[in-house]
């Protein structure tokens, strides 16, 4: 068997509210294959952005570990774990710089994690290979390469966010409710451009999403959340043999 990508181990999140103890994950084991593809559900407050905030060193762990391709990052600073693990958030505008043009902002993406003596490379000679990534959007974000991105609508952004953060080939992919801020059309567009990026490259993923159509038409597993636990895992078969009526159950 290959070894895990992601290992959480007895993972425990307190958090202490006045005089007492909060417990917003609680004994979470959970180990997901390379190139997993994982829809997370669970009502609002069960814990599934906690969830991310554990991986990501955001939010320390009262106890447990985090394995991410073999290294143990419980106890890396989220700087150093941000080097290995991309997340993308709801708010199209958090992931990019507003004032920094298109290919700006990729170029950014483009040298994260390396030491600045390796960024030399120049922007115009990077152009030609943004304009092919920015054309698979579907978007027109390969015309607006010199625009700056406060001046993209919401889907170019979050597009561009995607790329950013796919670009290097991220250990792991968090996404955050990624299509939660976009109309319909836009966010089944994302959707698309999403699949296509975690399966082109690989990619291991978690997606937290509140629209069970889509925790059911992608990835190749799904896990759902209920105060802080995990209280179901369903791997590709049994996945693909569910419907949305079987999942309002967790939303009860
Ligand atoms: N830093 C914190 N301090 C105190 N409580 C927190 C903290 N972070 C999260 N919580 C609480 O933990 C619970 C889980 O929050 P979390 O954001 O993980 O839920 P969620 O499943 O992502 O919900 P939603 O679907 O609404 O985004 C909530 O009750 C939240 O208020």
């Amino acid at each position: 068997m290959t070894e895990a990508q992601l290992k959480l181990a007895n993972v425990n999140i307190n958090v202490v509210v006045g005089q007492s103890v909060r417990a917003l994950i609680q004994d979470v084991n959970l180990e997901i294959q390379p190139g997993e593809f994982v829809t997370v559900l669970g009502t609002n407050g069960a814990g599934k952005s906690t969830l991310f905030n554990a991986i990501t060193g955001d939010l320390p762990l009262a106890s447990g570990t985090v394995t991410l391709a073999g290294q143990d990052i419980s106890t890396e600073r989220p700087e150093r774990r941000a080097r290995l693990i991309a997340r993308v958030f709801q708010d199209p505008k958090m992931g990019t710089a507003p004032r920094m043009s298109v290919a700006e902002n990729l170029a950014l993406a483009s040298r994260r994690g390396q030491r600045l003596t390796l960024a030399s490379r120049k922007l115009n000679s990077q152009l030609a290979h943004f304009k092919e990534l920015a054309a698979q959007t579907g978007n027109g974000l390969e015309d607006a390469l010199n625009k700056p991105t406060e001046q993209l609508s919401g889907g170019q952004r979050q597009a561009l966010s995607l790329l950013m953060a796919t670009m290097r080939n991220p250990e792991l992919l968090l996404l955050d409710e990624h299509t939660a801020a976009l109309d319909p059309h836009t966010s089944a567009a994302i959707m698309t451009l999403t699949d296509k990026i975690v399966q082109q490259n690989h990619l291991t993923c978690l997606m937290i999403t509140h629209q069970l159509a889509d925790a059911l038409k992608y990835g190749n597993r799904m896990i759902i959340l209920d105060a802080g636990r995990i209280v179901a895992d369903y791997d590709a078969e049994a996945k693909a043999g569910l419907q949305e009526a079987d999942l309002l159950q967790y939303f009860n």
